[in-house]
């Protein structure tokens, strides 16, 4: 059987630095770390993601502020909440919860954001500094996977990884950390031939296509570590019930090591974005 990699334990023990940061700051600047959630329309599972980075804030002892704006809401009134929020001195994180109602558009809304402040890593300016690897915000998903890959790999130098799925916020910004911890990596997406086979020659497998357990058995090495970000919510019986990308039940019978849906990659992620937060704070003191 595989190893778990149990994100609610390792996220629990990033969130207690987190915590100890921000009393640090608290004591020899008198600042409260505080990141700014914005979320357009009343999409439940993105209301279920914003509750929890708020509450998790909470827990750290940072500030929270929370902005619902209804679906209607312009670009104008959007990018006028942005433009307050950045020149706000108490808020040092602002996170703009995607997607946004299809009326909007992200790629203006992410630009208007002060690059400083950007804790998703989102901005052009960030991620032009992660693909050139001198980057300090760093997208949180991919963040959260690195530390639980460094858990079972101190060392990545020269392993092969492929990652399943090139968005602007997980596939891409994974791979160039891979790339930038000397992995050799592929990127695979829905136009990729022979899928199954080069996953089958990977050390490491990074599933973010969500597609519920697209990945099974077949598609994995023996003993290969794979890292499962997909959040795929199924109606069963009329409750809801989370899914990933990954096959759990027979993967996990030949795989070295893996992580859960849900308490894996989800919960890392917010712990990434609280440690984000706190590295914009400390970056605007001087
Ligand atoms: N755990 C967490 O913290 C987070 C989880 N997520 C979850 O991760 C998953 C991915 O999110 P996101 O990147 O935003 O999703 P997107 O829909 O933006 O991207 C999905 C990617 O997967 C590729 N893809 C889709 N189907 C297949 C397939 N059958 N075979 C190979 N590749 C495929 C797509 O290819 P193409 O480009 O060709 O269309 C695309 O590149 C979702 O389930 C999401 O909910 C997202 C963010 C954080
Ligand atoms: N600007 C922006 N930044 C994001 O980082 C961002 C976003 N928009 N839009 C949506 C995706 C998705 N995402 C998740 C974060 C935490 C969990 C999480 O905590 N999941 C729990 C379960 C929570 C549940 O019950 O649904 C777990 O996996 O254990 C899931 C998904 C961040 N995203």
């Amino acid at each position: 059987m595989a190893q778990l990699l149990d994100g609610k334990q390792l996220s629990a023990q990033v969130l207690q630095e987190v915590a100890s940061e921000v009393e640090l700051l608290r004591a020899e600047y008198g600042i409260v770390p505080t990141l700014a959630v914005v979320l357009v329309g009343e999409d439940p599972a993105s209301q279920v993601y914003v509750r929890n980075k708020v509450k998790r804030a909470e827990e750290a002892g940072m500030g929270s502020i929370e902005h619902r704006l209804d679906a209607g809401t312009t670009q104008d009134t959007l990018n006028e909440l942005i433009d307050h929020l950045n020149n706000d001195p108490q808020v040092h994180g602002i996170l703009v919860q995607l997607p946004l109602p299809s009326h909007l558009n992200e790629d203006e809304v992410i630009a208007a954001i002060n690059p400083a402040k950007d804790v998703d890593g989102f901005h052009p300016l960030n991620v032009g500094a992660l693909a050139s690897g001198r980057a300090s915000l760093v997208p949180c998903t991919p963040q959260g996977c690195m530390i639980m890959l460094r858990q079972i790999h101190p060392d990545l130098s020269g392993q092969n990884v492929v990652v399943v799925g090139r968005s602007n916020i997980v596939g891409k910004p994974m791979a160039a950390l891979l790339l930038q911890a000397d992995c050799t990596v592929t990127i695979a997406h829905s136009r990729t031939k022979n899928i199954e086979s080069l996953c089958r020659n990977a050390d490491i497998v990074v599933a973010a296509a969500g597609r519920a357990e697209l990945i099974n058995a077949d598609w994995i090495k023996p003993g290969a570590t794979v890292i499962d970000v997909g959040i795929n919510a199924i109606d069963v019986d009329g409750k809801r019930k989370l899914m990933g990308d990954v096959a759990f039940e027979s993967v996990a019978r030949i795989a070295g090591a893996i992580t859960p849906v849900p308490g894996g990659v989800g919960p890392m992620t917010i712990a990434c974005l609280l440690l984000n937060t706190i590295r914009a704070a400390k970056d605007q003191l001087s």
